[in-house]
């Protein structure tokens, strides 16, 4: 990475931001670009890949939400992903970029695959309702980087994510992740300003990494990996939604009552990634969930806990 100019696309989101925090050590260049360059928009990519010439990108650009969000935005979910990842890892080739890493997502590994899920478990079942139009374009850009790896001889990995948190994340409430969500539920309770009611049954099964590990594990594909096969980026810490949502409260310190909406969706039942392939290229976690979750809920202080009268 010395010497090289790395753009991060989303640099202003979770991943990205943590993506830069990482590479300040690397001796590399990051490039960013304005928000303005909507990455929608092909000729806007073009050019600014033109301008800026990256040797190395990291796409964390992407429309991102919770199970909420990807169930009741179909079309941005599937237009928007697939548009950005078009124009991004084409204008990469066109300005021959050296290496390339797209994110794909633990979510768009068939619903009822078989636990825990190995990479070669992809496009071998039907996916969960609740986010196929965001695993399809997912999907779509891991397709992308294979057939350009074969073609064009581009060297487009892919990381195959769990469940991610930390600072940055989004604590919107309608669209947010599980995690974010009860942090901000268990703070408004302890303070007295809501209940902490938790969607769903309580019964699924997630896994969760911090985006500081993630952003960790990024750099080392990039420095270790070539390959067609997405790589799964987990942290093997498996929890209920209930559990969960009993390890933020106290954490957060609310005590009171957890109030479950069946109204709302549970979606997957599980989704524990096999990182084992991963963990043979020399790369494992750092941070456990306890730790993380109680920094997160820090970073989330520090930045001005929003409250109920803020929820969209
Ligand atoms: N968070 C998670 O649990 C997981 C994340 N991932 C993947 O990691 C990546 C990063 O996710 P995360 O950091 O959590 O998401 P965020 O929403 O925090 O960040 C995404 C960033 O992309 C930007 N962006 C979205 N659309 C455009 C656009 N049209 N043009 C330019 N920029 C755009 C957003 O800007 P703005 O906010 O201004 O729209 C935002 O800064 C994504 O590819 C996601 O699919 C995969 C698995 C799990
Ligand atoms: C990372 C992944 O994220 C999405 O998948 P998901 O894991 O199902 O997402 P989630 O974090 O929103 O929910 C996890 C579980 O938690 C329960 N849950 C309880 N209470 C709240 C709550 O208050 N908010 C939310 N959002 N969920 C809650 C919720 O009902 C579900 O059972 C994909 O769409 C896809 O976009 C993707 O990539």
């Amino acid at each position: 990475m010395v010497g090289r100019k790395v753009y991060v696309a989303g640099h202003r989101g979770m991943v990205g931001s943590a993506l830069v925090r990482r590479l300040e050590g690397e001796g590399c260049h990051v490039l960013t670009a304005p928000r303005e360059t909507d990455l929608r928009e092909q000729a806007l990519v073009r050019q600014w890949f033109k301008e800026n010439a990256p040797d190395v990108v990291i796409l964390a650009a992407a429309k991102v939400g919770g199970i909420w969000a990807n169930d009741n935005a179909p079309a941005e979910f599937l237009y928007d992903n697939l548009a950005i990842e078009m124009n991004v890892i084409d204008a990469a080739r066109e300005n021959a970029a050296e290496k390339l890493l797209f994110l794909g997502s633990s979510c768009i590994y068939p619903r009822d695959a078989p636990q825990p899920m190995a990479e070669d478990a992809l496009l071998t079942g039907p996916l969960e309702s609740t986010n196929e139009w965001y695993a399809i374009a997912k999907i779509a850009g891991i397709k992308l980087c294979q057939a350009y790896r074969r073609q064009y001889g581009c060297d487009f990995i892919s990381a195959m994510p769990t469940n991610l948190y930390g600072p940055g994340d989004n604590f919107d409430l309608a669209t947010s992740h599980v995690l974010p969500a009860l942090i901000r539920k268990a703070h408004e309770a302890r303070i007295g300003q809501g209940d902490f009611t938790v969607w769903g049954t309580g019964s699924p099964l997630r896994e969760f990494l911090h985006v500081d590990d993630f952003a960790d594990a990024c750099v080392h594909l990039l420095k270790t990996y070539s390959g067609e096969v997405p790589v799964n980026v987990g942290s093997g810490q498996e929890v209920s939604i209930r559990e969960l949502a009993k390890l933020v409260a106290d954490i957060v310190g609310s005590a009171g009552e957890l109030v479950f909406d069946g109204t709302k969706p549970d979606g997957t039942p599980r989704k524990l990634l096999d990182s084992s392939y991963l963990a043979g290229l020399g790369w494992t976690p750092k941070i456990t969930l306890a730790q993380g979750i109680a920094s997160t809920y820090e970073a989330f202080l520090a930045n001005g806990a929003p409250t109920h009268t803020d929820r969209k």
